[in-house]
């Protein structure tokens, strides 16, 4: 069963459409309606006569009133008229009202050319006999909408690209302060914090799974005298040659700090006393020849019955003392004791 459809006009305003009146009516609404309005003849699938526009359409494309009448593809040749026929002639094809965006140039109230959007809606109107014979269309002027969009999104864009900047700015300056809360400044080595914080995890590590750890204490020889000799800055040279060289000598999983004035602390994970004895004579050979330094070391490894870092480095500190003790540039060990 059909639904009957409700009025949609009172009966007053139907009778008035009959008449004159109502012919006034439809001419005044097509003669200052503001958008652009326009009624377009069907000749055939892809020809099309423009029948009508209204003031608002003739003011904005200055189309003279001698174009009336034309065919489409004569008016609009190129890329624009190619586009406009195409809508009419997908609007003719569905038989349903179709709306789209479209450009192209329009007058502006200076006289002035200017590029711009409409969002129009065709509506094809059928004579008796079902057949689409005229488009009936409205063009709403987008441009400024569009322009506000666009100055918007390029706010957006800039918005994105500050928040970018400005969020790798941060992160290069947590890096640094990650850098300068776990760095030595003079050598980069590891602060004496930083460091004493690396091994104790490094220990607990080694006793829980029992693997061999060893610690190597060394300091500068007669670091003083260089100082007294050739000045602050020639001192501050000689450590960072010192820290180079170490850096240069060990595995990169060993462990670097400074832990204060010309000592360095160096924890040599998962190397038995062998190994980092090998490491820290290779150490300083390669100081002795690339610098014009020596140092002293003392080395000791994890015994099962350490309980903190402290008992490992104060073995590790006497066998530095004994090494300076036996006559500097030179290493000294403390062997494993047996457990019972
Ligand atoms: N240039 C410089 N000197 C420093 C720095 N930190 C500490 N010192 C100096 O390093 C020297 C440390 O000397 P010591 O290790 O006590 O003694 P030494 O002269 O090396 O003698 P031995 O260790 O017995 O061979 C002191 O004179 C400190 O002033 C630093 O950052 N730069």
């Amino acid at each position: 069963m059909r639904m009957e459809q409700a009025p949609t006009l009172t009966p007053d305003f139907l009778a008035l459409l009959d008449t004159h009146a109502g012919l006034h009516f439809v001419r005044t609404l097509w003669e200052h309606f503001p958008e652009r309005m326009f009624i377009i003849r069907v000749e055939g699938p892809e020809d099309f006569i423009i029948e009508a526009i209204n003031p608002a359409q003739q003011t904005s494309i200055g189309i003279a009133t001698q174009n009336l009448g034309q065919r489409i593809g004569d008016l609009l040749p190129g890329p624009i008229g190619h586009d406009v026929l195409r809508n009419y002639a997908r609007c003719v094809e569905a038989g349903t009202p179709i709306r789209y965006e479209e450009s192209g140039i329009f007058i502006d109230s200076d006289g002035t050319r200017q590029h711009g959007h409409w969002l129009t809606l065709l509506v094809p109107i059928k004579n008796q006999g079902g057949i689409i014979t005229h488009l009936f269309g409205v063009a709403q002027n987008l441009t400024e909408l569009r322009l506000a969009r666009e100055a918007l999104e390029r706010q957006n864009l800039e918005l994105e690209r500050r928040v970018t900047e400005r969020t790798a700015e941060l992160l290069a300056v947590n890096e640094r302060l990650a850098i300068l809360a776990t760095r030595d400044f003079l050598t980069d080595a590891y602060n004496r914090r930083h460091m004493v914080t690396l091994a104790e995890a490094e220990l607990r590590r080694a006793n829980r799974y029992d693997l061999p750890l060893c610690a190597l204490m060394l300091d500068i020889d007669d670091f003083k005298g260089i100082n007294d000799r050739c000045g602050h800055a020639a001192g501050d040279h000689v450590l960072r040659q010192v820290a180079k060289v170490i850096r240069e000598t060990l595995r990169d999983s060993d462990l670097v700090g400074r832990y204060g004035g010309d000592e360095f602390m160096i924890l040599i994970p998962e190397t038995p006393l062998a190994g980092a004895r090998e490491s820290a004579e290779r150490l300083r050979t390669a100081v002795q020849a690339t610098t014009s330094c020596s140092i002293s070391l003392g080395l000791a490894q994890r015994q099962a019955t350490d309980e903190s870092l402290d008992e490992l480095l104060s073995r590790a500190d006497a066998m530095l003392m004994l090494a300076k003790r036996n006559g500097r540039n030179r290493l000294e060990m403390a062997e494993l004791i047996a457990p019972g």
